[in-house]
């Protein structure tokens, strides 16, 4: 035991000496063919984009005939030599970003998709061909929503971690360097970011890409940039769609004055503008009477403050229960799990070393074909902003603890670590002790913004008579370079994820009373791939193995005595 906090490095040298728990298991590779989807929601998928362009591209270039990608155009015609030039210039620009960072960069990945949207279209209409080559390439396609949510990541990364617009423009995020964007990337984030509410983001990226186009306004196309993303000239038609937008978020800001002298403005450079048209109907209209803003609120202090802590500093303050301990196993003797305690109200504390790489590999390979997009609401809000609520961007997959070896391993670890049931049939009727295991995978500026974790509403069959999600399980799958984290801004808890550690809490007391201090989010990934699995443990089945404390405030530490001392009576039948 150790009295004082410890830091991860200091529990892991405290631990380096104690019981191995961890099992190896043989893996079986299942490789499943990619579904198609969404992709911003999942850092893998706009990988494997990134990768299935790139060859593409290499291919088209090298082959006159395009043998290598199964294209029969026959020889060489307009369209093919338009399609080899194509090529070349797109590889110019892939090339000029590091492979690594291809997908991974916030920048990159929406310039990729941005290029697939713009740049590709005319060719893909031109050589339809090529749609079958990219399916048969196992490389879905993006649509104009994975331009959306990954514009919606960029400014959700930009608001938590306080970037400014200049250097997520020239894109750094926060020493993380990639690509920078282009003046008309700058709009198209300006104008989301004004149909989305965010009216202070929305002004500053659309003064910000106005700058830069009217600076390279007249200039030849060498002379405005180097930046191969940049289209170089602007006419007085783009310049003046980004005025009239421009004065129709101070309008929703209600700041008539600036929104009436950037009308006038842009009445002068073009007399039919249709932003200036509604911004004119809007003017008397006034959508956001004075004093009264539209705007949608600002990422909470405490958030962003957990969110960008430094990655030891789990807890805001360091009081006596913040230890390490040495939790015995449930069906093992001399077995000891490595806990961390961060919180006793809610408990929540951390499990160091719970899962094994190569069974962190099989989870993600039994669970690849399934992955679909995590559920996310489109809330509308006012008036016409407020298009966008995307609550959690992620994909994500379910596994059975029937469906393999694996997976009812890590359920059983669960149950002999938390010293509860974790029973999952997944039966058509019955309750369940616990869901399947539900592994997620986040995508660009990924995040789940924050909630509680107990359900009590819409749920599956198998479910409605278990009672509550009484604790979660969640097991990190992958480190995270940069972000990721997971905080709780009542209890002032931030937790970076750790490939191999799982966060414990505990949704109700042992008194069964919902703990709001357990709300927590997924802070938005900057750099890496996220992957995380969760396992909830639900009240049926586990009313003896967590039963109320001795007193009215009995903690999980109390009911842990309690159920210590009973432990020989717990029944082992819970596995079949
Ligand atoms: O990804 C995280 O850090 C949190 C995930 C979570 O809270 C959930 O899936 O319910
Ligand atoms: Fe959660």
């Amino acid at each position: 035991m150790n009295g004082k906090l410890c830091t991860l490095n200091k529990c892991r040298a405290l631990f380096t000496n104690c019981t191995a728990v961890l099992q190896i298991l043989l893996v079986l590779l299942v490789t499943v063919p990619l579904g198609r989807s969404v992709l911003y929601t999942s850092s893998v998928k706009m990988a494997e984009l990134a990768a299935g362009e790139a060859s593409l591209l290499k291919a088209i270039d090298s082959d006159p005939l395009l043998d290598a990608t199964h294209v029969t155009v026959g020889a060489p015609t307009t369209s093919n030599t338009d399609l080899k030039r194509f090529a070349k210039t797109r590889l110019k620009v892939v090339g000029s970003t590091p492979e690594a960072n291809r997908a991974d960069h916030p920048n990159a990945a929406f310039l990729l998709l941005h290029a697939f949207l713009h740049k590709w279209q005319g060719t893909l209409q031109q050589t339809p061909e090529l749609h079958t080559v990219f399916s048969t390439h196992g490389v879905a396609l993006p649509s104009q929503e994975d331009m959306e949510g990954a514009i919606a990541g960029i400014l959700r990364l930009q608001r938590v971690y306080n970037i400014s617009t200049m250097d997520i423009y020239a894109g750094n995020y926060r020493g993380f360097t990639g690509p920078a964007l282009s003046p008309l990337t700058a709009f198209a984030i300006g104008r989301q970011a004004f149909s989305d509410g965010l009216l202070t983001n929305s002004v500053e990226w659309l003064q910000f890409a106005l700058n830069k186009m009217r600076s390279a306004a007249g200039k030849a196309k060498q002379e405005v940039t180097s930046n191969p993303e940049d289209d170089g000239v602007y006419n007085k038609f783009q310049i003046a769609n980004a005025i009239g937008l421009l004065g129709r978020a101070y309008a929703y800001k209600g700041d008539y004055q600036k929104a009436r002298e950037l009308y006038a403005e842009c009445k002068a450079l073009d007399g039919n503008n249709a932003e200036n048209a509604v911004l004119a109907h809007e003017l008397k209209t006034r959508p956001g009477k004075a004093g009264v803003s539209l705007e949608k609120e600002a990422i909470p202090r405490e958030m962003s403050e957990l969110c960008s802590r430094p990655k030891q500093q789990t807890v805001s303050k360091i009081q006596h229960f913040n230890r390490c301990r040495l939790k015995p196993s449930l069906f093992l003797p001399y077995v000891r799990y490595k806990e961390e305690i961060l919180s006793l109200e809610p408990y929540a504390s951390i499990f160091h070393e719970v899962i094994h790489d190569t069974e962190i590999e099989r989870l993600k390979a039994l669970v690849k074909g399934q992955m679909t997009r995590a559920n996310v609401e489109q809330g509308k809000g006012e008036g016409h902003v407020g298009a966008h609520s995307y609550v959690r961007t992620s994909d994500l997959g379910w596994l059975w603890d029937t469906g393999h070896p694996t997976v009812k391993t890590i359920s059983r670890r669960v149950q002999d670590i938390t010293w509860l049931n974790t029973h999952n049939y997944n039966a058509p009727v019955g309750p369940d002790s616990a869901e399947a295991l539900q592994v997620l995978n986040y995508g660009i500026g990924g995040h789940y913004n924050v909630h509680v974790d107990n359900l009590q509403s819409d749920l599956p069959l198998n479910l409605q008579q278990s009672g509550t999600r009484i604790v979660t399980f969640l097991f990190y799958l992958s480190d995270v370079d940069m972000g990721g984290y997971t905080v709780f801004p009542k209890a002032g808890i931030s937790v970076a994820p750790v490939k191999g550690t799982a966060l414990f809490w505990c949704n109700v007391n042992p008194a069964q009373e919902l703990q709001d201090r357990t709300l927590h989010a997924g802070c938005p990934v900057i750099k890496g791939h996220k992957w995380v699995a969760n396992k909830w443990i639900w009240t049926y089945g586990n009313e003896y193995r967590r039963p109320c404390g001795p007193y009215p405030n009995s903690t999980q530490l109390d009911t842990e005595d309690i159920t210590f001392s009973r432990r020989h009576y717990i029944p082992r039948d819970s596995f079949p």
